[in-house]
C-alpha cells in the first residue's frame, strides 16, 4: 500500500458486557463499516448512508483525529486526508459504533504509512480512546474477547465463537449515549454482587470457549450495571427476565444499550416467535424497535486489497447485502 493509492478496511460492529462481564467481555457481529483513506493535498470527507448524518466532515471528526494520532505515534505526518466512510451500524444503540469507528481509523492510518505499529499498540491506543477494551478488542480481533486494561495497556484473549450461536438484536429507535448510559452507574456495588458477577462471567467466558451453550442462561446475568440502566430502556427488565422463556439461551443489553442482544442457538425453532416476542414488548411500552438476526463474526478489522479495482460507492454496493 501507497500514500497515494490509499486503503481501504471492513469492520464489525460489536456487542459489550454479555451479561456479566461489564467493560470486560465483547463479541464481534456481522454489521459493517468501511473505511478508505488517501492522503490528499487538503482534507474531505465523503460520509455515505443513514448512520452518518450528522458526523463532522472537518478535521474535529472522530475518524481524522484517531489518524493523526497514528501518524504521531508512529513519527510520520501526513497532515491532510481524504476520507470516505459507510456504516450500517446505528450510532448509539450499543452496538460500538464508536469503537469501530476508532479501530477502523487506527487501522486504515497504520496500513496508510506501512504497518509500523503492531496490533497491540493499536488495541492499547483503542482502549485509551474509549476507556473500556471490550468493544474495540472484539472490533480489532474478531470473535469473543476477554480483556483487562490497567489503564496503560490491554491484554485479552480471543474466544472462536461456537459454531451454533447465533444472536437476536432488537433495537429501539431511540438513542442512548454510553456517557448517559454510564451516569447511572453507582460508584460502588457490595461484594455480594460483584461476586455474583465475577461468578457468572467468568462461566460466560469458559461456556463460550467450550461451546456449553446450556450454561448460557444461568451465566448472562448482571447485578453490576444492567439494573441501574433498566430505568433507561422501557420494557428491559420485562424482557430480560422473559426472553429465555421464549427461546433464548440468555439475554442481555447490549454495551451500554438501548439494543438488546439475545444469544440464540441456530437450530432453535422458536427463533420468529422470540423476535415477535422482543418487537412487542417494546412496542407495549411505547417504544418502535426493529429486530435483526446477526451472527458473531470470527474476523476482526480487515484490510481490503480492492482499492484499484472498483470505487469506494462500488465496492459498497457489491458488500452490502441488507
Ligand atoms: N464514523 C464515525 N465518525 C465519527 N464519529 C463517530 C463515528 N461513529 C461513531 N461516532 C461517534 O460515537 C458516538 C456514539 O458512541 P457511543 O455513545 O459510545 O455509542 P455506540 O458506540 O454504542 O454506538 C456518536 O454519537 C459519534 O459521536
Ligand atoms: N462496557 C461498556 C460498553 C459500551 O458499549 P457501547 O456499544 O454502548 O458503546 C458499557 O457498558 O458502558
Amino acid at each position: 500500500m501507497s500514500l497515494s493509492q490509499g486503503v481501504r478496511v471492513k469492520v464489525p460492529a460489536s456487542t459489550a458486557n454479555l451479561g456479566p462481564g461489564f467493560d470486560t467481555l465483547g463479541m464481534a457481529l456481522s454489521l459493517y463499516s468501511w473505511i478508505e483513506m488517501k492522503a490528499s493535498e487538503r482534507t474531505v470527507f465523503h460520509l455515505h448512508g443513514d448512520e452518518m448524518g450528522g458526523l463532522p466532515k472537518d478535521k474535529s471528526n472522530l475518524i481524522y483525529k484517531v489518524a493523526q494520532m497514528v501518524f504521531e505515534e508512529a513519527g510520520q505526518a501526513v497532515p491532510e486526508l481524504e476520507i470516505s466512510m459507510y456504516s450500517e451500524i446505528p450510532l448509539t444503540r450499543g452496538l460500538g459504533s464508536s469503537a469501530s469507528a476508532i479501530v477502523g481509523a487506527l487501522a486504515a492510518a497504520n496500513a496508510l504509512i506501512g504497518s509500523p505499529l503492531p496490533d497491540s499498540k493499536l488495541f492499547d491506543m483503542a482502549t485509551n480512546l474509549e476507556k473500556h477494551p471490550d468493544n474495540v478488542g472484539a472490533s480489532l480481533f474478531g470473535g469473543i474477547i476477554t480483556a483487562v486494561w490497567d489503564g496503560t495497556h490491554a491484554d485479552y484473549m480471543r474466544i472462536e465463537p461456537p459454531a451454533n450461536l447465533g444472536t437476536l438484536v432488537v433495537i429501539p429507535h431511540f438513542e442512548l449515549a454510553t456517557s448517559k448510559a454510564r451516569e447511572a452507574l453507582p460508584a460502588q456495588v457490595s461484594l455480594a454482587d460483584a461476586v455474583y458477577n465475577i461468578s457468572r462471567s467468568s462461566l460466560m467466558a469458559a461456556a463460550l470457549s467450550a461451546g456449553r451453550l446450556d450454561l448460557i442462561r444461568t451465566a448472562m446475568k448482571d447485578r453490576v450495571h444492567q439494573p441501574y440502566r433498566a430505568p433507561l430502556v422501557p420494557g428491559m427488565s420485562k424482557i430480560l427476565d422473559e426472553a429465555p422463556d421464549h427461546g433464548a439461551l440468555g439475554i442481555a443489553l447490549s454495551g451500554a444499550g438501548p439494543a438488546m442482544i439475545a444469544l440464540v442457538d441456530r437450530d432453535e425453532p422458536r427463533v420468529q416467535e422470540l423476535s415477535a416476542y422482543l418487537v412487542e414488548t417494546m412496542k407495549a411500552e411505547g417504544i418502535v424497535s426493529s429486530c435483526y438476526s446477526l451472527n458473531p463474526v470470527a474476523e476482526g478489522v480487515q484490510l481490503l486489497d480492492d482499492i484499484n479495482n472498483r470505487s469506494f460507492l462500488d465496492m459498497i454496493r457489491g458488500e452490502v447485502t441488507a
